[in-house]
């Protein structure tokens, strides 16, 4: 019997990141959002960390021109709906990656600047950071940093909701369309609440601060939603509502695993998640 013969394509989504041996974040998170989206996740990895839910012990980064390759690769033949990055390592890598995108069609682009992992360990060398800020930010159609990102980009140190605006502000003047300022990291705020601009209007995503330990891959997770609907055609305020209310239930759904922090979960979204 021949089977999935006239099948849909379902909608394809580019991640460029680096893969986590533990499975809670980099490319791992984001294919497992995709999937449990409804879309087909492709990757072009950019480095392989030694890591698992106690930190990052080191990594290996993919010579550029094989990261421009794979993106190039997937382009050319299986088309790419909307992209988004995380852990980019290098200048040289994000070199590649900006070329690539002026040669190929990635649909909207989300950065997620990714430069250290939630235990410190630095993921986005130093010299990197301007060209993060000339080379992809103009490129971007959203950036969705986290506080430490923020003052490592901007040096805002972001203590309350009224700088989140500011820092918002300071990003967007780097050339993107819309910038998301998340704000998991306000450890003092009851609530978490994100901030997305557009150079003129901000709209505020307010949602519950859970008390919980399981929190890795929570950024990834988030961008990987907000790609989902992008590629649907949904605009970006469309789609960071259902990001944030998809991250929101994974961090709801989070998990323990090994002896350190585990990773929120997407399976909340799968029928008969339990198998
Ligand atoms: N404890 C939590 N409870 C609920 N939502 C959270 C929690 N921590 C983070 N979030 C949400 O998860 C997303 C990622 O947040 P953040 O921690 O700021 O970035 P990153 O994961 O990149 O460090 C944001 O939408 C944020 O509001
Ligand atoms: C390969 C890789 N990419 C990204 C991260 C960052 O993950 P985490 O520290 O959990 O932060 P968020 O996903 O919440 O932004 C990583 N550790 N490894």
């Amino acid at each position: 019997m021949r089977v999935g013969v006239g099948a849909a394509t379902p909608p394809r989504v580019l991640t460029i990141a680096g893969s986590d041996s533990g499975g809670g974040a980099g490319l791992q998170a984001d294919l497992r959002t995709l999937f449990a989206c409804g879309v087909h996740g492709m990757t072009a990895v950019t480095a392989v960390t030694v890591q698992n839910s106690l930190g990052v012990s080191g990594f290996t980064e993919i010579p550029a021109e094989v990261v421009a390759a794979q993106i190039e690769a997937v382009a050319t033949d299986i088309g790419i709906g909307a992209t988004k990055t995380g852990m980019l390592a290098s200048a040289a890598i994000i070199e590649a990656v900006a070329g690539a995108v002026d040669r190929v069609d990635v649909g909207p682009f989300v950065v997620d600047p990714v430069a250290a992992s939630m235990h410190g360990h630095q993921l986005l060398a130093d010299d990197a950071l301007e060209a993060l800020r000339t080379l992809l930010f103009p490129r971007a159609t959203l950036v969705t940093p986290n506080l430490d990102e923020v003052r490592l980009i901007t040096g805002i140190e972001v203590r309350s909701r009224a700088d989140q605006r500011k820092a918002a502000e300071a990003l967007h003047a780097y050339g993107s369309e819309w910038v998301l300022v998340k704000g998991g990291h306000l450890w003092d705020d009851p609530e978490c609440l994100d901030v997305l601009f557009d150079g003129s209007e901000f709209v505020e995503f307010l949602g519950p601060r859970y008390d919980v330990e399981n929190t890795h891959g929570s950024g990834d997770t988030l961008a990987s939603a907000i790609c989902s609907r992008l590629v649907r055609g949904e605009s970006v305020p469309e789609a960071v509502r259902f990001g944030k209310d998809f991250v929101v239930r994974s961090v709801a759904a989070s998990y323990p695993l090994g002896g350190g922090v585990g990773p929120v979960s997407p399976l909340w979204r799968l029928p008969d998640a339990e198998g």
